[in-house]
């Protein structure tokens, strides 16, 4: 490993201590060296609207930047936003050289960082651990590239792969560790979305605890728009915040919802009412007020659609577009999202090939039955040679769980 990767390693592990903090930002860490190669400052981007990771690193640094290198995660800004340009940081402190992981596809940086840098005399090397840069930032240019969060699978089942009881209780499959790993992902992430069915047999709080370091709205996705009339996602609406997305024509069943402070997004779905999408690459319509963030990648069409379907007795019922509510989200620029479930809701996102990492936890308890669920329902693949495979599972114990955590693609 060169001394730039070795350097490199470490503002990436300083990056990622801004996880959950700096979001709808990138994850930033900077590591500054002397003229002689010797560590003299590091820093990183520690919250939203605060100072950039560069500006951190040259805070204490002084004259020993002068003739030396600045190693950063990501292109330095050369915008003013809600902080300055981090270029006129960089050009102030008198490196001669400027190590850069990744370029920023931000649209006001997208090269131009760089470009005055190297107009400045610097010499920039690009592209030192960058797909490991890639990797850190993924949700931050997911969003960028498709206007969409990036969206986490959660899932506790038992040894039998089951996520519930025949009779539908499920507290508590996974072990306490296991939990305290789900609190800290809820306390992080944007959004917290759950089904109909999850709302009606859990009554959830699906709040983190203890609290990180952002407060995740809470969204349930209903077709029917029956939602139960007691419960804690309601009762609770005006202290943590709470979206419910349904069909347009609904929300005269949800108006007391709204009454208690939940948000209800009725959404216009095809006429006439259909099951739409499920596999059918959807979603890829957008709507203008996500432009700005959205570049020419859509979710893929997925590889094995569903024909539409009626309901039952021949009525047809109105399925969201996961696409679109993914859209409704990245429009207020939420970074990552996590699915809790049901299976319902989780088959929806994979039939809608719209999940992009996989929490799964596996307790050592087994509970039988044909009609115990499984994590995910909705229509699955067809051939294991498409199903949705994770292409770097990390697999580790967790108390008496195994937890295996991994992307999708
Ligand atoms: N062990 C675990 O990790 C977890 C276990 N569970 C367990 O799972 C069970 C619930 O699972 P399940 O019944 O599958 O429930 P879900 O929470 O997945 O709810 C399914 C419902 O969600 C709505 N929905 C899903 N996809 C869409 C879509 N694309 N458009 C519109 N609405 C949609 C529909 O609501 P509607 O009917 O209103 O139309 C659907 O009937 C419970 O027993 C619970 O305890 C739940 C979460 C996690
Ligand atoms: N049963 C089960 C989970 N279930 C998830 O947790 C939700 C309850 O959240 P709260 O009310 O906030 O404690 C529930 O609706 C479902 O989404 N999670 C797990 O880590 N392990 C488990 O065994
Ligand atoms: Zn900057």
């Amino acid at each position: 490993m060169s001394d730039d990767e070795r350097w490199m390693t470490n503002a990436l592990a300083l990056a990622a201590r801004g996880r959950g903090a700096v979001e709808p930002n990138p994850m930033v860490g900077a590591v500054v060296l002397d003229a002689a190669g010797q560590l003299a400052g590091e820093g990183w981007h520690r919250k939203f609207g605060e100072a950039h990771a560069e500006v951190n690193a040259f805070a204490a640094v002084g004259d020993k930047a002068r003739g030396g290198t600045l190693l950063v995660t990501l292109e330095p800004c050369c915008h003013h936003g809600k902080t300055p340009p981090c270029t006129e940081a960089v050009l102030r402190s008198g490196v001669r050289r400027v190590v850069v992981a990744m370029a920023d596809p931000f649209p006001k940086v997208a090269g131009g960082g760089l470009k005055i840098l190297r107009d400045a005399g610097i010499e920039v090397t690009v592209g030192v651990r960058e797909a490991e840069a890639k990797k850190l930032n993924a949700p931050y240019l997911k969003l960028l590239a498709t206007g969409r969060p990036w969206v986490h699978l959660k899932w506790a089942m038992t040894l039998d792969g089951k996520i519930a009881t025949r009779t539908g209780d499920s507290k508590w499959i996974s072990g306490e560790e296991s939990r305290a790993i789900v609190h800290e992902l809820r306390g992080r992430v944007d959004a917290i979305l759950v089904g109909t069915g999850t709302v009606t047999a859990d009554d959830p709080a699906l709040t983190a605890r203890p609290s990180g370091p952002r407060t995740a709205t809470r969204v349930v996705v209903t077709a029917s728009g029956e939602l139960p009339e007691r419960c804690q996602l309601r009762s609770t609406a005006r202290d943590v915040p709470v979206i419910v997305f349904t069909p347009a024509g609904n929300e005269s069943k949800l108006a007391r919802w709204a009454d208690d402070g939940a948000e209800v997004i009725a959404v216009s779905t095809p006429s006439p009412p259909a099951l739409r999408g499920r596999g059918q690459g959807e979603g890829e319509e957008r709507p203008a007020a996500a432009d700005r963030f959205i570049g020419e990648e859509g979710i893929p069409p997925h590889p094995n659609p569903l024909p539409l379907k009626a309901g039952e007795e021949g009525i047809k019922i109105a399925r969201l577009s996961i696409g679109d509510i993914l859209l409704e989200l990245g429009r207020r620029r939420m970074t990552n999202v996590l699915v809790e479930g049901g299976a319902g809701l989780i088959g929806s996102f994979l039939d809608a090939n719209a999940a992009d990492e996989v929490h799964a936890f596996i307790a050592p308890v087994v509970v039988g039955g044909d009609t115990a669920l499984s994590p995910a329902g909705g229509h699955g693949f067809a051939r294991i040679a498409d199903a949705a495979r994770l292409i770097d599972a990390h697999v580790r114990t967790v108390g008496q769980d195994v937890y295996v955590n991994g992307r999708l693609h």
